[in-house]
Parts: C-alpha cells; sequence; structure tokens
C-alpha cells in the first residue's frame, strides 16, 4: 500500500480521501515547519502532500529515496526545487484553479480596504477615537484598476472589478487580443498601465522576469496616489523602493498579502500608516482548503493506484480513462529504447521515435518518455520517465518525434532510432492481442521476438553451420536455450539472432561467444 505524508494543514479531507482510495496517510501538519525531522521521514513515503510551509528543497529530495509524487494543495511551486524533483524523477502537481475565486476575492477586499482605510478605521473607532474627518476615503467606480497577470486570478479579478464599475487594462506577455476582448479588458503595455492604473494588482507567479515588476523606477512612471495590492507573490514589489514610495505620497496606500521573507514578523512596511497587511492568506478560505485538499489527494492518490497523471508541472497529463491504454506501448517504447541503449557505446546525438498506426493517435509524450528512459538507463541507473526528457536536454540528444496515423502492415508500430556518431540503429516494435510488447525489426532486418529478462544479442555471418556452433557452445557454456529468434536481410548478408537464455551471461562466457567463428558482435542484453 503507498504511504503519504500530509506536511502542512489540509483540511480533514484530504486524509478521509487518501484513506477511501487505499493509500496510507500520515497527517503531520506541523512537519513541514521542522527540516531536520523531515529530511529522518522522507524516506519512508511515496507521496508528499504540502501547501506553502514545507520547503521540498535538494537536501530533502536527496533523501526521499522512495517519494513518486510531491501535490501542492495550492497554486505557487515556488517551495518545491521542480529542476530537482524532475532530476528524480518524481512529479510536481499543483491544484491550479481549487483557490484561484478565494484569491481574486481577497485581492478585490483588499482594494476597498485601501480605499477606504477600513483597518485604521477600524482600528481607531475601537479605541474610542470616532475620527470621522480624518478617513477620507476614494471611490473605485469609474477608477483605472491596471491587472498585472491575467491568468486564472486575474481574469476573475478583472470580472469583479467590472462589477464595480471599473476601467480594468491588463498586462500580460501571454493574454491573446481575443482574450482580452472576452474579458473586457483593454490589454496595454506595461508602462502605459503604469502611467494609466488608479490601482494596479498583480497576479504573475515569481519568475526572474517579474521579481522586482515594481521597482524603484516603476513607481517614478505611475500616478500620484496609485494604490497597490499585491495577493501574489512576495519579491515582485522591490520592498525598500515601496516604502519609499510610500513616505513621498506618490504611492497612496499598499495592501499585501505576501512579502520578500515569509513568515514576515519584522518587515520595515510595517510601520507605515497607510499600509495594509496580511499573512498570506490569500488562499484562505473554507470553500478554497475544502477544494485544494480534495484535488490533491485525488490526484496523488489516482497517480499512486493507476497512474493517472492530472496537473503536473513537470510531465504531461494522463487521464484514467488513457492510462490502461497507454501502459502496453509505453511498456514497448522502454523496451525497445532499452534494446538500443544497451547495443549503444558511443555517445547518442540523436532519438528518433516514429509512431505509426493507431497508437499514433494515442497521446504519445509518456512514450516518449518512456523511450528516452529505456536508451539511457544502461548509463543512468536512476533516470526514470519523469526525468529522462530534462536529462536528455541536459546532454543535448535531440529528440524528434514523428506521428503518422495511418497504418502500415501492424496495427500500431513504434519505431526507435539511436543516432551516434558513427551510424543510425532503428528497432521496431508492437503490441499483440495479448498486450505483450513484441520486437518486430532490428536494424531493417524483420523478426518477431518477445523480450525475456536475459537476452543475447548477436550480429553474424549468415553462413551455414553457424547456428549449429553457437548452440554447441551455449551447451558447452551450461547455457540453456528458451528461445531462439533468427533474421537476416538478404541470403549471405548480416544475420541477426535474439536468444532467450536462462541465467545471465558473464564476461567471459560473452567473451568466448563473441570468438566464435561468424560472430560480428554480441551482447547480454537485460530487460
Ligand atoms: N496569496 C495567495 O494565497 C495566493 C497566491 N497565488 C499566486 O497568484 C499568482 C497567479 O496565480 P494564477 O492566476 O492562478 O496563475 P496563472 O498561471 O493562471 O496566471 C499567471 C499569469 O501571469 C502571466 N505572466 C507571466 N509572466 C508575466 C510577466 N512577466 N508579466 C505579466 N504577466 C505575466 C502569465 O501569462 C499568466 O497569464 C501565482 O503566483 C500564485 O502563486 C495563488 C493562489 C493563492
Ligand atoms: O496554501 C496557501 O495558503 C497559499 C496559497 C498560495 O499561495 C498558492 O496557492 O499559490
Amino acid at each position: 500500500m503507498p504511504k503519504v505524508l500530509v506536511s502542512d494543514k489540509l483540511s480533514p479531507t484530504a486524509v478521509q480521501i487518501f484513506k477511501d482510495n487505499g493509500v496510507e496517510v500520515d497527517y503531520l501538519p506541523d512537519l513541514g515547519k521542522d527540516k531536520d525531522k523531515l529530511l529522518e521521514v522522507i524516506g519512508q513515503y511515496d507521496g508528499l502532500a504540502i501547501r506553502s510551509a514545507t520547503k521540498v528543497t535538494e537536501k530533502i529530495l536527496s533523501a526521499a529515496t522512495n517519494l513518486k509524487v510531491i501535490g501542492r494543495a495550492g497554486i505557487g511551486v515556488d517551495n518545491v526545487d521542480i529542476p530537482a524533483a524532475t532530476a528524480k524523477g518524481i512529479i510536481v502537481m499543483n491544484t491550479p484553479f481549487g483557490n484561484s475565486i478565494t484569491t481574486a476575492e481577497h485581492a478585490i477586499s483588499m482594494m476597498l480596504s485601501l480605499a477606504r482605510q477600513i483597518p485604521e478605521a477600524d482600528a481607531s473607532t475601537r479605541a474610542s477615537k470616532w475620527e470621522k474627518n480624518r478617513f477620507m476615503g476614494v471611490e473605485v467606480t469609474n477608477k483605472t484598476l491596471g491587472i498585472v497577470g491575467a491568468g486564472n486570478i486575474g481574469s476573475i479579478v478583472a470580472d469583479r472589478a467590472q462589477g464595480l464599475k471599473m476601467k480594468v487594462i491588463a498586462f500580460d506577455p501571454f493574454l491573446s487580443p481575443e482574450r482580452a476582448l472576452d474579458l473586457g479588458v483593454e490589454k496595454v503595455e506595461l508602462e502605459e498601465l503604469f502611467a494609466r492604473a488608479d490601482f494596479i494588482t498583480l497576479h504573475t507567479p515569481l519568475t526572474e522576469q517579474t521579481r522586482n515588476i515594481i521597482s524603484a523606477d516603476a513607481f517614478e512612471t505611475m500616478k500620484k496616489g496609485v494604490r497597490i495590492v499585491n495577493c501574489a507573490r512576495g519579491g515582485l514589489i522591490d520592498e525598500a523602493a515601496l516604502a519609499e514610495a510610500l513616505k513621498s505620497g506618490k504611492v497612496a496606500g499598499a495592501a499585501l498579502d505576501v512579502f520578500l521573507e515569509e513568515p514576515a514578523v519584522d518587515n520595515p512596511l510595517f510601520g507605515l500608516p497607510n499600509v495594509i497587511c496580511t499573512p498570506h492568506l490569500g488562499a484562505s478560505t473554507t470553500e478554497a482548503q475544502e477544494n485544494v485538499a480534495l484535488q490533491v489527494a485525488e490526484q496523488i492518490s489516482a497517480y499512486l493506484m493507476t497512474g493517472e497523471i492530472t496537473n503536473a508541472l513537470n510531465f504531461p497529463s494522463i487521464s484514467a480513462e488513457e492510462a490502461p491504454r497507454l501502459t502496453p506501448f509505453v511498456k514497448l517504447a522502454e523496451m525497445l529504447g532499452s534494446f538500443a541503449g544497451q547495443l549503444t557505446e558511443t555517445s547518442i546525438k540523436g532519438i528518433r521515435v516514429e509512431y505509426e498506426g493507431a497508437v499514433a493517435a494515442l497521446n504519445t509524450r509518456p512514450m516518449t518518455a518512456a523511450a528516452l528512459t529505456g536508451v539511457m538507463k544502461p548509463l543512468l541507473a536512476d533516470v526514470n520517465m519523469v526525468s529522462a526528457p530534462a536529462i536528455a536536454k541536459e546532454r543535448g540528444i535531440q529528440v524528434e518525434t514523428v506521428n503518422r496515423e495511418q497504418q502500415g502492415a501492424y496495427e500500431s508500430y513504434i519505431r526507435l532510432t539511436v543516432i551516434t556518431e558513427r551510424q543510425e540503429r532503428s528497432v521496431a516494435g508492437t503490441i499483440f492481442g495479448n498486450g505483450k510488447p513484441r520486437v518486430i525489426q532490428v536494424k531493417s532486418i524483420n523478426m518477431e521476438a518477445e523480450l525475456a529478462p536475459n537476452m543475447l544479442y548477436i550480429t553474424n555471418e549468415d553462413k551455414p553451420g553457424f547456428i549449429g556452433r553457437l548452440g554447441t557452445l551455449l551447451g558447452q557454456l551450461g547455457i540453456n536455450i528458451a528461445n531462439f529468434n533468427l533474421g537476416r536481410l538478404d541470403v549471405g548478408s548480416d544475420a541477426i539472432a535474439l536468444v532467450t537464455i536462462d541465467g545471465v551471461l558473464d564476461e567471459d562466457q560473452l567473451k568466448q561467444i563473441t570468438a566464435l567463428e561468424g560472430v560480428k558482435q554480441a551482447k547480454s542484453l537485460r530487460f
């Protein structure tokens, strides 16, 4: 039974869903904050469910020897080292929509609170001051709201702001003119947004491009009296520059849910009167927490129990319906890759995977990932379907895929070609009715072989007497032949023998086989 650790505070729904799906679960909501303890126990788990308190660093990942999946109950995954997880073959998932409405509502609440200074007015009133003249607000009606990042949350903010009769402008390099039209927003460049907005709200992830997207220079270009809301990520705003802009009056107010350093306990912005702060509460509603807990538990369970992949950030999705149909082809692709990989002795320049017939109409990305895994496994023991594409890229291996839905001699056919400095070597296969993978071509030579755990691969001259000599030698070496598959291009040209044997050949035995008259290459293959 797979075992999952929930290391941040998650709705109890998650625990129940894991149990209902046959997954063992440890709910330790404070563990994520204790790095040493997490390091100690993480090795036991197949899955990890987190929010933002658990930092999944390279160090934690290197101790996570059984971990297969990390599920973030939320959107931002900046607390997970995704490249390190990918390199270890661990799927990283999030729940991209579960808390979007809640976070958009928090941004709107922050904007209205800024416009009417509600937190300060509340504190003053409860301090018995009744300062009616001190708290003069501004209306939002007919004001311009500038949205930076018009994705899921930004789009909901746009919709709600239009309900408040605001004029909405948006900057997002990936926002198409059609989508802007659908959202009823005006698509503008960042400089124009800064120059025109009365309120600015941020809804982008924190990336190298968005870090300090609101900088000291940006404040210079804004309207005097602009109000700023950040419910996305600390680090999008240069906090020191914001403090200056607030003090000078350039910025009339800022409402911040997120900070450069979290938990934020002594941020210099806290001392300024026109700042509203919340402790990263954007996603904190009963509804959103129920949604993300339910989704993350379902997603992690589905992956661990059936191989279904949803909302992974480092692997293509595989639906529950597809998973059983893909499984035999994924296995075939990995076997073909493994076959070619074990025969390859020089550095690989490229890998081409061709899909023909019915298989070409399926989701072939997991198959390609499996093929790459198979090719690289003889060189890198730890590679798997998640890490293989990234490793191939890192090593400069060109990966090409070709899909031809037109059926040839077989209903489905996969051919894998490994390209090295010296040659191109192809191996092709199919799935027969029993769901078992078969090799049907090696270096364009037709044959039909089921791959078994121990095999002997031989290229030899096609001359009379060879098979007898090989059989005799294997007998002398005490190697039992379970199956013998042969193929050749033309009479007298190169031939191939793929022999299933009981037991593993040692180096000395392989040397003797290689020395046999007529043998051009002999390899022991393991599957
Ligand atoms: N405060 C909180 O508790 C929460 C914060 N968030 C944060 O909100 C942010 C947005 O979330 P979603 O809308 O779901 O993400 P999303 O991926 O749907 O949208 C992000 C948008 O930002 C745009 N973008 C990327 N680079 C940009 C750039 N340089 N300039 C302008 N736009 C850019 C993208 O094109 C995309 O449309 C994330 O960082 C997420 O972590 C999300 C949920 C809760
Ligand atoms: O889990 C939380 O409270 C934070 C949510 C968040 O920041 C996110 O989903 O990106």
